[in-house]
């Protein structure tokens, strides 16, 4: 059980799948987690929602916190914990799930006393299957960082990496869902083409991809090697995979990774 009291400052889609995940998990009581929203309807819906604290403003939601998540969008995080910095107790370790804001850039709006943790979540912590990175300023210690680990591992995966790879974490794990989804969308119109109702069409489009990640990350084969698996010669599967080669599947993925990871990289220097 997590034993420490967690706030939010920012209530939207990251937040809810945070706090949805971390009640869900069992974790941790719903009494330990304060949420403050700029809007009074969100709070309330999330207190009435989960059973958790709705605070009144971010100050008491920094006040209230062991370990605070500002979760509020990168433009607008630095000018938010300016403000609530001198609500924090000492101990108080800042958690910012904001893309593109580094280290320095979050102590210079704290204070260079202040531990903090840069972490790059994504939705599906929604539905227990999160991938997180987490990424310590040199004054949070390893049980504190373990601590950060244990939120992230009880709806998902979490790991430790150095802040230089944020970069390819938003574009491996953090916006991958948009593409993931995308690619559902388009195998369910294919399907529809292929006259399969609409809803049976998401469920099959949706389990094959989650199937085909299992395999990956249960068998330990190479994706090419499990991709192999399913091409019998002269069958189906190939004739799909010369279309996706000449279309230039992989390489409009991996172009579309890099602009992600160069937005990334540019947030990071505004
Ligand atoms: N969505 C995702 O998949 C991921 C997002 N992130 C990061 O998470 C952060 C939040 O993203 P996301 O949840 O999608 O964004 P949202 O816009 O959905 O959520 C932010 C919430 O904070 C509210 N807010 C804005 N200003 C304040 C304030 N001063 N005080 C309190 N609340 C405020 C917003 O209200 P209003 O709507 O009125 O602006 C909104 O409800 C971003 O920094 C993003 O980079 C990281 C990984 C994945
Ligand atoms: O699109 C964004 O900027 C955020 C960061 C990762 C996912 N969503």
């Amino acid at each position: 059980m997590l034993e420490k009291k967690i706030g939010f400052i920012g209530c939207g889609n990251m937040s809810k799948a945070i706090i949805g995940g971390l009640v869900a998990s069992g974790q941790i009581n719903a009494a330990q987690i304060w949420v403050y929203d700029h809007k009074p309807e969100t709070n309330q819906a999330m207190a009435q929602q989960y059973g958790i604290n709705a605070a009144q403003s971010a100050e008491e939601a920094a006040r209230e916190a062991d370990i605070l998540f500002g979760a509020v969008k990168p433009n607008v995080i630095l000018k938010v914990l300016k403000e609530i910095a001198g609500a924090l107790n000492k101990e108080t370790l800042v958690v910012s799930i904001a893309a593109g804001v580094t280290l320095d850039a979050l102590a210079m709006a704290l204070g260079h006393d202040r531990k903090i943790v840069r972490v790059m979540p994504n939705t599906p912590a929604l539905v227990n299957e999160g991938m997180t990175s987490v990424t310590p300023n040199a004054l949070v210690t390893s049980e504190e960082s373990d601590e950060v680990l244990a939120i992230f591992n009880s709806f998902g995966k979490a790991a430790l990496v150095p802040e230089y790879l944020i970069h390819a974490v938003v574009g491996v794990s953090g916006s991958a869902p948009a593409y993931v989804f995308m690619f559902i969308e388009a195998m369910a119109d294919a399907a529809v083409l292929g006259g399969m109702p609409r809803a049976q069409a998401y469920q099959f489009a949706a389990q094959a991809v989650k199937g085909a990640a299992q395999m990956v990350l249960e068998t330990g084969k190479h994706p090419g090697e499990l991709k192999d698996m399913v091409c019998s010669p002269g069958g189906t599967t190939i004739e799909a995979v010369k279309v996706l080669e000449e279309k230039g599947f992989r390489s409009a993925v991996i172009a579309a990774m890099e602009q992600c990871m160069d937005r990334s990289q540019a947030l990071s220097k505004s």
